[in-house]
């Protein structure tokens, strides 16, 4: 049996998996779903009822995509995704938290326009994250092309994850204009297979978002 990954078209959690392991050679079967519509299979495998979910084949889920990450670490350290550097291998981390905290505040964003008028408190968020990485790139990237030591790591994957999200949900969002070497740095990384591969699509519910 082979491993299965329930992922979403556009979810930029799910593309960091897809990513990772496409980059760790680690072969696995896309499982996609809206995870809001009655059919979805994530509460059968994490309780928390989202995606991503990575399905091991003794059926074993492992679930919380940064923490399938660190497990991919763990048990498949080659190639690392992560720098040699405690301290840079920390600060790795902290922008994968920026970044899916500015997912985190999409998403919602996202379904409160759904309700009303586009959420201010959740894209203030957006524009604190994006500042936050933006500052990153400009220090670490516009040279090398990636923020650790001249390779791939997860902060590049889950940078380039909300980027491509974003391109996709808020097409019109000035993040492009306003931080052209951000913006420089992402297309640079999307032409690499396991990106190429894995650009996000935007998907339709049949099922009422409640
Ligand atoms: N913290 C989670 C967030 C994952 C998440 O919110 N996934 C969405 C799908 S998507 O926004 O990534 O496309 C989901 O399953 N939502 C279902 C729900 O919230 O019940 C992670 O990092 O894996």
């Amino acid at each position: 049996m082979v491993w299965h990954l329930i992922s979403a078209t556009p979810s930029p959690y799910a593309r960091k998996i897809r990513i990772a392991l496409q980059e760790k050679k680690l072969p696995f079967e896309l499982q996609t779903e809206v995870p809001w519509d009655h059919t979805t299979q994530t509460p059968t495998h994490n309780p928390l009822e989202k995606l991503p979910v990575l399905i091991l084949d003794d059926g074993k889920a492992v679930y919380e995509s940064h923490y399938i990450l660190d497990w991919l670490e763990t048990k498949y350290p080659d190639p690392s995704l992560l720098p040699k550097d405690v301290d840079e291998r920390l600060l790795a981390k902290q922008i994968e938290v920026v970044a899916d905290g500015v997912c985190d505040a999409l998403v919602l964003a996202f379904f409160e326009m759904k309700r009303e008028k586009e959420s201010q408190p959740q894209m203030r968020k957006v524009t604190g994250g994006l500042r936050a990485l933006n500052a990153w790139v400009e220090e670490r990237a516009v040279s090398s092309g990636y923020l650790f030591e001249d390779r791939l790591t997860i902060a590049d994957i889950a940078t380039c994850s909300v980027l491509g999200f974003m391109a996709v949900r808020w097409p019109d969002h000035g993040w492009k204009n306003e931080y052209p070497a951000m913006e420089r740095y992402w297309r640079k990384l999307e032409e690499r297979p396991s990106f190429a591969s894995t650009v996000p699509v935007a998907q339709k519910f049949s099922d009422p978002v409640v």
